[in-house]
């Protein structure tokens, strides 16, 4: 039966200069327990969102634990995979929550300790533990147990049976809580911490302690296994002020943190390919998201309207995590020793298996966690020497049909024949090699040369300010909320309803999910910013509707865009509420750096619009860079997404002509002919 993954969200206090403020509250009241989020367009009002826990800036470390992950000891007990990840954006508490302190442990080491003392209730012998932690730092997998001097990076594999795991990871037996306790004092230190101005000791890296539970049953072994998972926070640079190294870890954060998003997006939509393995988090992750673990998200939001943008993406991510399902199966293997085989003897293959059906749940499941895993599979499993083993094919020995020379054809060949075969094929496999490093090469450059081309757009949206953000500043007085609180309890059905438009209009996106999976990362962005110009005229025409469409649509092809998810939330608000939506004004482009500024001084062939429209648009990367001191300022752009080549409808239609053929003109230089003939259809 499918379980789950269970929501839980935890707003954080107030902490050194933090002003009050209501903006994001917690209510649990009679009628269930929500987090509110209040209305950046709107004042008045606010977003509601219904989670069965939800804990304010009060709550214990002890009330999380013993609601929320207790239950879940049981049944990892049972022989299931439990996944607790913490979520949420750089300094929400997420490693206070999952580590704690001295005087407030977290959810790692009560964990730890509540196995332990589980075990020692059980039958001496009949329970073994033991604990690996690691930690993701730039999509690389270390071992915190080991000098990170002399840590290796660890290799992502897949067993037989289909399941992930870091190879030659260590694995620490834990008998006392004290020996935990000094394995990971000492390994936390190791684990990569930096500053930023949002947090002193900033986790630059996603850790994941794995305490392995096996528990010997006649003749069979169970085995249970919790993921603790404390996630890097998602990362705003604006807020975090990161110099260069910061931002190549931050870069690394967020795009693992996307490829989750899209991960659980693909996950929501049914769609055939779940894109797992575009990041090692994701990969590791992929039992507890649509797997067969049980999962608990915590959500940890910060508090303020300074971070009210970054806890609605935190709980639109935790609205669409709540749909994933898993099918939880029980671990088992024989403990019985496998027969001595000759040396001479053939090796079996392993069998591949596929999650059995449990006899009887009576018969299967013992103790109070009966109810939760009703319905769980039990998956037997050969012994885990052999389960472990990589296949062939995964150690990359594997032969494609008709590649390999067969034996008798060898034989036929004469010893200088074989050789001179041989040295052309390591030839050709060494050529194949060098291509794929070099376009491994190029395609980092070109995510590099978009990275910085983002990061200083969004310098120049801060510079020049926003209007979202004044209003963001403005504390709510307290007291208001308690009557608006009755008057919005509809609200609740309303963000349901809009929930579910949205994953309608996903349907419709999934051809443009499988489109983004084989694009650029610059070609994404240049389909995301299409749509966002297309939006952006049809919103200046007043038809909201399918400016709405189109901004998902540039959503689907730039989901890491905040002003982009703003800019949706709003519109689907003001078009819910029959308000007038009015885009903010087009911003003119500052000038940021010494060196933009020369650049910019540079005589160019001309500073005509004609001139930007007729480049080539697969050079205009490098031209955009040097260009935005020449722009028109105040008709391109969006506020949103970079437009990097000005269309020229668009310019028209900012001057309120016919827009009704933009799309042509516009997808001309950005997308190419394909791409222009297929935005057509769409749209
Ligand atoms: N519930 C809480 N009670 C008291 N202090 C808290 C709480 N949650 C977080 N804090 C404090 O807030 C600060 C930021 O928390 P923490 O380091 O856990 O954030 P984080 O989400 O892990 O950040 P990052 O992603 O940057 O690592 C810390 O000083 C922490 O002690």
């Amino acid at each position: 039966m499918a379980h789950k993954v269970k929501i839980a969200a935890r707003l954080r206090p107030r902490i050194g200069i933090e002003l009050e403020d209501d903006s994001i509250h917690v209510v649990n009241g009679e009628d269930g327990s929500y987090v509110g989020v209040v209305n950046p367009r709107d004042p008045n009002s606010f977003f509601r969102f219904p989670f069965s826990s939800c804990y304010d800036q009060s709550a214990t470390q002890e009330e999380i634990f013993n609601n929320d992950v207790q239950p879940l000891i049981d049944v990892a007990f049972h022989g299931v995979t439990v996944t607790i990840f913490a979520y949420g954006v750089t300094s929400s508490g997420k490693t206070h929550t999952m580590q704690g302190t001295k005087a407030e442990p977290g959810v790692i080491p009560r964990v730890v300790e509540a196995v332990i003392d589980r075990k020692a209730t059980l039958p001496a012998g009949q329970v073994s533990l033991a604990a690996s932690y690691y930690e993701i730092y730039k999509d690389e997998v270390y071992d915190l147990f080991v000098n990170r001097e002399a840590a290796p990076k660890l290799p992502v594999r897949e067993n037989d049976v289909g399941q992930v795991f870091v190879a030659n990871l260590s694995s620490m037996p834990i008998d006392t809580f004290a020996d935990f306790d000094a394995l990971f004092s000492r390994a936390n230190k190791q684990r990569s911490v930096g500053a930023t101005n949002l947090n002193r000791a900033s986790s630059r890296s996603h850790a994941i302690l794995n305490m392995e539970i096996s528990i010997k049953e006649g003749d069979k072994i169970l085995t249970g296994k919790i993921n603790l998972v404390d996630l890097a926070g998602s990362e705003n640079n604006k807020l975090t002020g990161n110099d260069a190294t910061r931002m190549a870890e931050s870069s690394a954060i967020n795009k693992s943190l996307s490829v989750l998003g899209q991960v659980v997006h693909a996950l929501n939509q049914g769609a055939s390919r779940i894109p797992y393995r575009n990041s090692k988090l994701t990969r590791i992750l992929q039992d507890a998201l649509g797997g067969s673990s049980v999962g608990l998200l915590i959500c940890n939001l910060a508090p303020g309207a300074k971070f009210r943008q970054d806890t609605l993406n935190t709980l639109n991510f935790a609205v669409r995590t709540k749909n994933v399902e898993n099918k939880p199966v029980i671990n088992e293997r024989d403990n019985a020793p496998p027969p001595k085989r000759h040396f001479a003897a053939i090796p079996p293959t392993a069998p591949k298996l596929a999650p059995a059906s449990l006899p009887s749940t009576s018969n299967a499941m013992r103790g109070p966690s009966q109810q939760l895993l009703a319905g769980s599979s039990r998956v037997p499993r050969p012994s885990m020497a052999v389960a472990r083993r990589p296949s062939l094919a995964l150690a990359g020995i594997s032969r494609k049909k008709g590649s390999a020379p067969r034996a008798s054809a060898l034989l036929a060949l004469s010893e200088s024949e074989i050789d001179e075969r041989i040295a052309k094929a390591v030839e050709a496999e060494v050529a194949r090699r060098l291509a794929a490093q070099e376009r491994a090469r190029r395609e980092e450059e070109e995510e590099r040369s978009v990275e910085a081309e983002l990061s200083r757009i969004e310098e120049d949206e801060s510079a020049s300010g926003s209007g979202s953000t004044s209003m963001e500043e403005r504390p709510i007085p307290s007291g208001l909320l308690t009557p608006l609180l009755k008057k919005h309890k509809d609200l609740d059905d309303e963000l349901r309803q809009r929930l579910q438009d949205l994953e309608k209009k996903f349907e419709h996106t999934s051809k443009e999910l499988q489109l983004v999976d084989v694009l650029s990362p610059i070609s994404r962005k240049k389909t995301g910013r299409a749509y966002v110009a297309l939006a952006r005229a049809h919103s200046e025409k007043g038809n909201l509707q399918v400016a709405l469409e189109m901004y998902r649509k540039a959503e689907t092809y730039v989901p890491d865009n905040l002003k982009l998810k703003e800019r949706i939330i709003e519109i689907e608000w003001a078009a819910k509420n029959g308000k007038e939506f009015k885009p903010s004004p087009k911003k003119a482009r500052k000038q940021k750096s010494k060196k933009r500024s020369k650049l910019a001084k540079q005589p160019r062939p001309t500073d005509s619009l004609e001139q930007d429209e007729n480049q080539d648009p697969n050079v205009t990367e490098g031209t955009s860079k040097t260009s935005p001191g020449k722009r028109p300022a105040g008709e391109l752009g969006d506020g949103n997404l970079p437009i990097q080549t000005p269309p020229k409808k668009l310019k028209i239609a900012a001057a309120g002509e016919d827009v009704t053929s933009d799309a042509e003109d516009l997808e001309q230089p950005v997308l190419g002919k394909k791409g222009m003939k297929r935005l057509i259809d769409e749209a």
